[in-house]
């Protein structure tokens, strides 16, 4: 049995082809990776502009509240650069270009002005509403790396640089398989001892929000030739395999046999609960990845390590994770000799945030995954009294970010 982080780090050291690069529009590369660095072409703002409708200044000591002689007018977009001396002003709209030798500008609000004479209510406070050039941003600023994910929030910073397009890499293909002669396909009646596949779709789910296009291999029953023979086939048609179920010891676990008659298993078993049967190989040249198929041992184990490996496959430099540690409002206990991952709640006791783990802690038990923010990590053979604080892992995070 390995450990997690032995799995993780040679996950993380595993070579893993991306799939080339394609240029996508702007707004729809979020959530898509760049291929390079970027960095700001010009600076931001490129020109001194004015923050506010009102009247550019140039300022006269003696004579703090003007009145100042309105010699121009400059609205947003206008091209050309004015200039004042003491004593003058300009009309200015927001994000119209500041005339050289102004001080600072007056909101309309504070000012009276008679046919060309501009009156201040109190003295111009230098600088005041000027978005001077630079101050935002200057020239060389990286605003995206190579390998980053670009976040809707970053769409606009590289938009004011003028990219209509991104270059980044084209999504792996991720396909899952289901295993196992219990399963129903969704929307079909369930006979007797027959339960719904729930890991396929959840799987791909997973899969899809990680940057993969996922492709839907369907159900296997717990036959090896017909496991070897789907098998076979997915690794032509994908750049990842996934499968869940028949990865563990029973008689009809047939998933690391069909996986070593056509390539080869590396890693079993992962001493983690839920998570145990977690397999990792090769099918035909292909990662292979065998899930458990206990629907929570899958998305746990989908979660911590299959999703970052996804994550490299579409180009992604990972980042580390800084962990979290919260108070427990009630103690844990974790007897098990596998480091323990609980499903649990954030709540808010007298001001202080800390984690509940749910009761129901079954490998099976979806429902507490479903609603649960955070995962604890436990290790082996430990209780934790209530008030200590717990390794929290955000699933928001893991699943999601
Ligand atoms: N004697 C032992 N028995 C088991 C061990 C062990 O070490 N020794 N390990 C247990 C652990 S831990 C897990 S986790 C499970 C996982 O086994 P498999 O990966 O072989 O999964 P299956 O046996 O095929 O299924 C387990 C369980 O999950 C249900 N299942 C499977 N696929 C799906 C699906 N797509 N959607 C919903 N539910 C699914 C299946 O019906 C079983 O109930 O093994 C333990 N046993
Ligand atoms: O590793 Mo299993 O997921 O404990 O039931």
């Amino acid at each position: 049995m390995h450990s997690l982080e032995d799995i993780q780090h040679f996950l993380a050291s595993h070579p893993v082809a991306t799939p080339g690069t394609e240029q996508v529009a702007l707004h729809l590369a979020a959530g898509r990776v760049s291929t390079q660095t970027i960095k700001a072409a010009h600076e931001l703002p490129d020109f001194d502009n004015s923050a506010m409708d009102g009247y550019a200044i140039a300022m006269r000591p003696e004579q703090p509240l003007g009145p100042f002689r309105l010699v121009g007018y400059a609205a947003a977009g206008a091209g050309e650069r004015l200039q004042i001396a003491a004593g003058e002003s300009v009309r200015v709209l927001t994000g119209a270009p500041l005339p050289l030798g102004c001080q600072g500008v007056v909101p309309q609000e504070q000012v009276k002005v008679e046919g060309d004479q501009v009156h201040l209510d109190s003295p111009l406070c230098y600088g005041a509403h000027m978005r001077l050039r630079g101050s935002e941003l200057s020239a060389g600023s990286v605003l995206l790396y190579r390998g980053e994910r670009l976040r809707p929030l970053q769409v606009g910073l590289l938009a004011t640089q003028g990219h209509a397009a991104l270059e980044v890499y084209r999504r792996p293909v991720i396909g899952v398989l289901s295993t196992g002669s219990e399963l129903q396909a969704l929307g079909q009646p369930l006979a007797p001892g027959q339960i719904y596949d729930a890991n396929r779709p959840q799987l791909l789910a997973l899969a899809a929000r990680a940057g993969a296009e996922v492709l839907d291999l369907g159900w296997v029953p717990d036959d090896l030739e017909v496991t070897r023979e789907r098998l076979q086939a997915a690794a032509g048609q994908c750049d990842i395999i996934i499968s869940s179920g028949g990865a563990s010891v029973g008689e009809a676990d047939h998933v690391r046999t069909a996986v070593e008659a056509l390539g080869a298993i590396s890693h079993w078993q992962v001493a983690i609960k839920p998570g145990k049967p977690f397999a990792f190989g090769h099918v035909q040249g292909k990662p292979f990845l065998g899930l458990p198929g206990n629907p929570v041992a899958a998305a746990i184990t989908f979660l911590l390590l299959a999703r970052p490996f996804i994550q490299r496959a579409c180009g992604e430099t990972m980042r580390s994770r800084l962990p979290c540690y919260l108070p427990l409002a009630e103690s844990v206990e974790n007897m098990a000799s596998r480091r323990q991952f609980l499903r649990a709640r954030l709540l808010e006791q007298e001001g202080q945030r800390c984690v509940q783990a749910y009761e129901q802690q079954g490998s099976a038990a979806l429902a507490s995954l479903a609603e649960a923010d955070v995962l604890l990590e436990i290790p082996e053979r430990t209780r934790l009294a209530a008030g200590m604080r717990v390794r929290c892992h955000h699933l928001f995070e893991l699943a999601y970010a």
